[in-house]
């Protein structure tokens, strides 16, 4: 939800309640909405400040939301409506203002910040773009180049760079909101239509076509087959070359290609998993609790049962003809998974490893879980290691004469 008070008689203040980071949820936003019409409506309100509640502004649209159907007041004709107003709106940036929560302080006039706050649209990393505006908005107050390095690359940035770029307006070492409440006060009565970075143009460079394809090279070489960086330049092309209402609908179009993808799906479950096992300490405080013991695991029995379970995979996917050598597999893992490049793949790793060490390592997991299909050694890794462990550029040909002596 989000609260609505008056300060000094003429300055409203609009406080976003979700812990613990604020998230745009579907209260979130109608709490938002309600509290714009009331000003709206209140004659005496001459300004308006919007904050989030404990000293952290806003960590983006709900992401939990995305897994079912969105109900609730949409971000965007939210956002509109408040960059629309004729009362001053100033944002008060705390802690975090990433994702949904920038582009929600892009259509405030003024931005004041902690310096020390935390700023960015990082979309890209959840396999997405800043489909509130973000992508629209932020080009035409920082300029193409400076909003295509934080929009494919999503890093969050401190305010005081935030300021250099032209994000923020003002940032102060102490309290953010007193500050923008006393801003808000001041600037009654300035002209916004320059304040309203929708109505802007957008600053780019003469080699502007140069430049976009020459991120787009970086950003397809950099994350191979992702697809959101790629649909963030094309959003950025559109905030260049088209007018503002042109501009969202294609942001809405690529966020629509996007939002479905497993690929979103699968880096927004890597964000959550990611959360869940920091957790994994609380959890042995739990345990103690109530008097259980959990079994203790080593973190290399864990490594080692994940990594020679799926090369084993690889051994068993070799035997069965589906992958004809041993590269199409590494190849699909590095270029495909994200598996690390310096490493080669899972199955040079293995001949790295020692295959006779893989062996055994699979041996010995499996006679401690029996149950375990996937422990068990696949047949064509026993019949590498008698044949002396080849190196895995000559697995290829010990395949072929393989299959043809099978088949004798
Ligand atoms: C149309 C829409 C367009 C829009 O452009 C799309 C977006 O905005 S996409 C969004 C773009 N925004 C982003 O990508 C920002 C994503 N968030 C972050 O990067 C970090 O959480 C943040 C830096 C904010 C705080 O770091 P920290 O202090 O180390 O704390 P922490 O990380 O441990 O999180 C604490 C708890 O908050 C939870 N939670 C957090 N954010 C969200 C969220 N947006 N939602 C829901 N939940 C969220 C998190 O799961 C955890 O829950 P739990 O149950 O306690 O495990």
């Amino acid at each position: 939800m989000a609260s609505y008070s008056v300060l000094h008689g003429s300055v409203a203040l609009i406080t976003l309640q979700n812990p613990p980071v604020n998230a745009l949820s579907a209260a979130v936003r109608a709490g938002i909405t309600d509290a714009v019409q009331r000003t709206l409506k209140d004659p005496q309100v001459t300004s308006v400040v919007i904050c989030g509640q404990n000293g952290r502004f806003c960590g983006g649209a709900d992401i939990r939301e995305f897994g079912g159907s969105m109900s609730g007041p949409p971000l965007v004709p939210m956002i509109n409506a408040i960059e629309a107003m004729d009362k001053p709106v100033v944002a008060a940036i705390e802690g975090v203002a990433l994702g949904g929560g920038l582009e929600l302080a892009l259509g405030c006039h003024y931005r004041i910040a902690h310096r020390q706050a935390l700023v960015g649209l990082p979309e890209v990393t959840l396999g997405l773009l800043p489909a509130a505006g973000g992508s629209q908005r932020l080009p035409r107050l920082i300029g193409l180049p400076a909003a295509l390095d934080l929009i494919t690359t999503g890093k969050h940035i401190l305010a005081s760079e935030a300021l250099k770029l032209g994000i923020v307006d003002q940032v102060t070492d102490g309290n953010a909101l007193n500050m923008a409440v006393e801003f808000a006060r001041r600037i009654v009565g300035k002209p916004l239509d320059p304040r309203r970075i929708s109505t802007l143009p957008c600053p780019s460079p003469p080699d502007v076509d140069f430049l976009l394809d020459r991120v787009l090279a970086q950003v397809r070489k950099r994350a191979r087959g992702a697809l959101a960086p790629v649909a963030c330049v094309g959003a950025l092309r559109a905030a260049v070359f088209l007018p503002f209402a042109q501009g969202m609908e294609k942001e809405r179009e690529l966020m629509g290609a996007l939002f479905d993808s497993g690929q979103a799906r699968a880096l927004q479950y890597a964000f959550f998993s990611q959360r869940l096992v920091s957790q994994l300490e609380n959890h042995c405080c739990y345990w103690a609790r109530y008097g259980l013991v959990p079994r203790h695991i080593a973190p290399e029995e864990i490594l080692e049962r994940c990594l020679y379970a799926l090369t084993n995979e690889g051994f068993n996917i070799l035997q069965d003809g589906m992958a004809a050598g041993p590269e199409d597999i590494d190849a699909i893992y590095v270029f495909g998974y994200g598996w690390p490049r310096h490493r080669g793949g899972p199955m040079f790793h293995a001949g790295q490893v020692g295959l006779a060490r893989v062996l055994e390592k699979l041996e010995h997991y499996q006679h401690k879980h029996p149950d375990v299909p996937y422990l068990k050694p696949s047949p064509l890794l026993r019949r590498l290691v008698a044949a002396g462990s080849p190196a895995v550029q000559k697995w290829r040909e010990f395949l072929n004469k393989d299959r043809v002596h099978s088949q004798l």
